[in-house]
């Protein structure tokens, strides 16, 4: 478990852009340490804007887009295409605009997709896909991705992660279906806190003032059922990406001064 680290820019695009430019170190790290990088995208406003904010960043040719790995933290269960879910969002934002190789990106199922909807069998599946990309160096059910986004909600939950839910009290499958979400649609589908944890890079990211109070409860040692955000954590590290409004509830000696 790594501790939290709090960086708060001033205003929220600059949160996205800065949040861009460190994506792309990450990646470009990874891939000349490793032959390849790994990340796992959220939906959700921030997540998007980061992503828009890569593609439209001179440094997106460092990376080697054919030699990444994408994986989705949550997908909304709605038909292919609809534009409510994580993975249309994220292709018109950036995903179809960069050189890819299809076979390393991995969205979760549609409601009109091979499980049709049954969002149960369709989460076991992409748990079974997750540990089959797993390798011994993982030492677990889900590869060490190298950087795992999450979008922080106005109620604290990350990816499809709700307070109370059975969801979030789950502690030995990787991936499971959720039910009755209080944030449209009710169906979706999850990465559990222990697929979260196995993340070397936590990020979790909140911009604007109706993310206040979540971020200074999930930093204040709310208990992750209750504050899903507050059990997110990265093996290596860490890192709460804030705007200004998002930071604002926060107790000053937990930040450095804004840093941009
Ligand atoms: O529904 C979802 O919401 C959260 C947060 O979204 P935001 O727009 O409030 O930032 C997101 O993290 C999650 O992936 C998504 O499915």
């Amino acid at each position: 478990m790594s501790t939290p680290q709090v960086v708060v820019h001033h205003h929220k695009d600059l949160m996205a852009k800065a949040a861009a430019a460190r994506l792309i170190t990450r990646i470009v790290d990874a891939q000349s340490a490793r032959g390849s990088a790994s990340v796992v995208l959220t939906g959700g406003r921030n997540g998007n804007a980061v992503l828009a904010a890569l593609g439209e960043s001179p440094a997106r040719d460092a990376v080697d887009w054919s030699r990444l790995d994408l994986w989705w933290g949550d997908e909304r269960f709605l038909p292919e295409g609809d534009p409510e879910r994580n993975v249309t969002q994220a292709r018109r934002a950036l995903l179809d605009t960069v050189p890819l190789d299809p076979a390393r990106v991995h969205p979760m199922a549609a409601s009109d997709g091979p499980y049709g909807s049954d969002v149960e069998a369709a989460a076991a599946h992409y748990g079974a896909e997750l540990a089959a990309a797993a390798g011994p160096e993982d030492h677990g059910q889900v590869p060490a991705f190298d950087v795992l986004m999450l979008g922080v909600g106005p109620d604290t939950h990350v990816a499809s992660l709700f307070p109370e839910l059975p969801a979030v009290r789950e502690t030995e499958r990787t991936v499971v279906g959720v039910h009755g979400a209080p944030k449209p649609p009710p169906t979706r589908i999850s990465l559990t806190l222990p697929a979260i944890r196995a993340a070397r890079e936590v990020w979790l990211l909140a911009a604007g003032e109706d993310k206040a109070e979540a971020v200074a409860i999930a930093l204040s040692g709310a208990g992750e059922i209750q504050a899903p955000a507050a059990g997110a954590y990265g093996r290596s590290r860490t890192l709460w990406l804030l705007d200004d409004a998002a930071a604002a509830d926060l107790p000053r000696g937990l930040y450095p001064p804004a840093s941009a």
